[in-house]
């Protein structure tokens, strides 16, 4: 087979014109059909670029000049937030995001041939600051424990403490965090020599009710100078919960499995839709609090309940799509494979004072080929799912049960389209996704879609 000749080679320089931004935010030239790359350009902008790496199909160019900007550009965005992953979108306006995201929806439909309308994205009011959780990492630089970001692609960390579109409340407890551990000479951990002792420090905050929870991720059981510095911790606003996350492993999985609770609560409160929620360190919860009540109740209009309905809640977390959904209806059965997320739901439902909902622990892929072999009655079926989206194994239980009504709630447009194809052909209807932006200035989408059966 002839090798493929690259038109371009490395350290050669160009110009051109930007002709499209890829999924991960890359501006795109093309010479002769021949794709290159080009971080922090925007779609219509003449640049100057040099090639730094060539592939047979495609190759990587880095951005000389921008002698052309687009009039979607936003200037003076600090390179930080666009090359280390927490806003890769920044320098584009957010009505060109906002297209940006809805684009994204289109052209997947497009490859799987579904003729879908996709709405326009429902925006954020508040673009910054609106992440209700942070997770990061903390090692010692040049003698001094930092807290900050990694470097893409990398584990070396870039000391760093406004994080943008974290709640400003929790970058200061980070800040605060990290002074005590310098002052009480608390150990960062040392990920080449697996030594030391804080490996992360994650904290969680209720938007509607100001609470926070500080998680130390530590590679010992124990803290020197715990009590202290727990006490200064305890000591520092809006703070209810402090837990001591024990992970002794060599692993890139945050939170280790054992726990420990040294200050308050073991958990945090917070409100959606008027329901209240008590949040654990362990149990997923959505990150942008307005745009979640946004997204439910996109998703819940789409169902169109009714008070004889038996819904379904599949991937739950801590009940929050069911416990809002829970008045409307007759039954509510929720699936969710995390223990401590399913904890959470019931004492949620008690706490909102409802009594008719159920509880699985389980994988959704095993949970719903049970319920099909029962001929479990089932009207509406929420899913929100994870990133992979649905099993194989989950849709073909689905189109044994047939609910009336599928809404589906997705954080990756790549396997909703998947997961709709399969959907469609086994007898279900969609006619519009709405994506709704959780993530301002990230390229992440979100999006809604109601199925309706058609065939019996
Ligand atoms: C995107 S979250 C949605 C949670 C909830 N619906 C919400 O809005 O907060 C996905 C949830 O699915 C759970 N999960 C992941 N894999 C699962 C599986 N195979 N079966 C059931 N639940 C699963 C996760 O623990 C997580 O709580």
């Amino acid at each position: 087979m002839a090798k493929i000749q690259a038109p371009v080679r490395k350290n050669e320089k160009g110009s051109g014109t930007v002709t499209d931004l890829t999924y991960e935010a890359m501006g795109v030239i093309k010479v002769d059909d021949y794709p290159l790359f080009i971080a922090n350009v925007l779609p219509g902008e003449e640049i100057d670029y040099l090639v730094t790496k060539v592939n047979a199909h495609y190759g990587f160019a880095r951005v000389l000049a921008v002698k052309k900007a687009s009039p979607d550009r936003v200037e003076g965005v600090e390179r930080v937030y666009l090359q280390a992953g927490i806003a890769p979108l920044a320098q584009l306006s957010y009505p060109a995001q906002l297209k940006f995201k809805q684009q994204q929806v289109i052209n997947l439909l497009a490859k799987v041939k579904l003729p879908l309308t996709v709405a326009p994205t429902i925006g954020a009011d508040q673009q910054t600051g609106y992440r209700n959780k942070a997770q990061v990492p903390v090692r010692t630089i040049k003698g001094v424990l930092e807290t900050g970001i990694y470097r893409q692609k990398s584990h070396d960390l870039l000391p760093l403490s406004n994080f943008l579109i974290q709640a400003p409340q929790i970058d200061a407890t980070i800040k605060a965090v990290r002074d005590l551990l310098r002052e009480f000479g608390v150990p960062a951990y040392n990920e080449q020599y697996h030594s030391g002792v804080i490996r992360h420090i994650m904290v969680r905050r209720g938007q509607a009710t100001g609470q926070q929870m500080v998680v130390l991720v530590s590679k010992q059981r124990h803290l020197p100078h715990e009590i202290e510095l727990i006490e200064a911790i305890a000591a520092l606003p809006e703070v209810v919960s402090i837990i001591i996350n024990y992970n002794p492993k060599t692993t890139n999985v945050i939170l280790g499995a054992q726990e420990r609770l040294v200050h308050g609560q073991p958990y945090i409160e917070d409100e959606l839709l008027g329901h209240k929620f008590h949040i654990s360190a362990q149990s997923f919860y959505q990150v942008n609090h307005d745009q979640t009540e946004k997204l439910y109740q996109t998703a819940i209009d789409a169902a169109d309940l009714q008070p004889d309905d038996v819904v379904v809640d599949a991937y739950s977390g801590i009940g929050t799509i069911g416990i809002s959904v829970a008045e409307k209806v007759k039954t509510v059965k929720e699936i969710e494979v995390v223990p401590e997320a399913v904890a959470d739901a019931k004492a949620n439902a008690q706490l909102n004072g409802l009594t008719n909902l159920e509880f699985t622990v389980g994988k959704a892929e095993e949970v719903m080929p049970t319920w099909a072999e029962q001929q479990v009655k089932m009207d509406v079926l929420f899913v929100d799912p994870p990133r992979k989206g649905l099993s194989p194994e989950f849709v073909a239980a689905v189109l044994q049960v047939k609910p009336a009504k599928i809404v589906y709630i997705s954080c990756n447009p790549a396997t909703l389209v998947r997961d709709l194809r399969l959907l469609v052909d086994g007898g279900y209807e969609a006619k519009t996704v709405q994506p709704v932006d959780m993530f301002p200035l990230t390229n992440h989408v979100e999006s809604v879609v109601a199925l309706t059966r058609v065939e019996k």
